[in-house]
């Protein structure tokens, strides 16, 4: 059983502090910027490896702090993404991020994760989160290029024109409830059709 929530962030709206500054805090604020380009993130770190400081250079809502984690990084965060290479600290950081109920995402340690991070399928404004749960991020992975293959490439033009159909249906809640499950019944009626 899965028992994790899915949501999806705005972290535009958001501050997200990383801690460390390898190659596991470059695939952090990689898979982070890759989401959301526009996301405000802190990463500390003594030491920055240069990928991370050329994305900064270009991106003036990525601040970097070269020293080692001080808990009051944690101020005016929301969520933090720890990965560093000394195993106590990041669980002490959890612990410390725990007490302030700022959210954590452990690196290696998914028993200490508030929240993981999710393989992700993209095709214009739609977007599929994978989870397995923690039992094979590979296998996500994976999925993830089966889904993005599988998606028909003309859904972007198909969620265009029911924008368009949902922005100038008028009436009460229930009956705009009623035309748009009638208009996009097709979807599944055409696989019940084919079984
Ligand atoms: C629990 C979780 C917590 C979290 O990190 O958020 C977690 C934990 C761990 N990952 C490990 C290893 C690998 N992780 C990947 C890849 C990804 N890992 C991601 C998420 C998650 N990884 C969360 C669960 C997600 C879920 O529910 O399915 C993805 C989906 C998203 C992302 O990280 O952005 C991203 C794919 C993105 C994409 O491309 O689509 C690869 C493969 C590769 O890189 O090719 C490997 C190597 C192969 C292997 O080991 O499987 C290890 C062992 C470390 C060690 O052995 O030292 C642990 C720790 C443990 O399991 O104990
Ligand atoms: N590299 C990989 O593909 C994987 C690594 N891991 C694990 O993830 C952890 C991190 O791995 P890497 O990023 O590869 O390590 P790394 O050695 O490349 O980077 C470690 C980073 O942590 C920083 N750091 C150390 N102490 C700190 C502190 N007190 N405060 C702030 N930053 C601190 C360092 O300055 C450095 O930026 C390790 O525990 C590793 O075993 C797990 C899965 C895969």
């Amino acid at each position: 059983m899965n028992n994790l929530f899915p949501i999806f962030l705005k972290l535009e709206n958001l501050h997200t502090l990383i801690v460390g500054g390898g190659y596991v805090g470059l695939e952090k604020i990689t898979a982070v910027l890759d989401n959301s380009p526009l996301a405000r993130v802190t990463l500390v770190a003594p030491e920055i490896r240069e990928e991370i400081k050329s994305i900064a250079a270009t991106n003036s809502r990525i601040n970097l702090i070269t020293r080692k984690f001080a808990d009051d990084d944690l101020l005016e965060k929301d969520l933090v993404i720890v990965a560093t290479n000394d195993k106590p600290e990041n669980k002490r950081i959890w612990e410390t991020a725990r007490a302030r109920h700022i959210i954590a995402n452990v690196a290696d340690t998914p028993d200490i994760c508030d929240f993981y991070l999710s393989s992700v399928v993209r095709k214009g404004n739609l977007k599929v989160a994978i989870s397995t749960n923690g039992m094979s991020p590979t296998l996500a992975k994976r999925l993830k290029e089966v889904l993005g293959e599988a998606l028909p490439d003309n859904l972007e033009a198909a969620m265009e024109q029911l924008k368009a159909v949902r922005d100038m249906l008028k009436g009460d809640f229930a009956s705009k409830v009623d035309e748009l499950n009638r208009i996009t019944s097709v979807l599944t009626e055409e696989k019940k059709d084919a079984r």
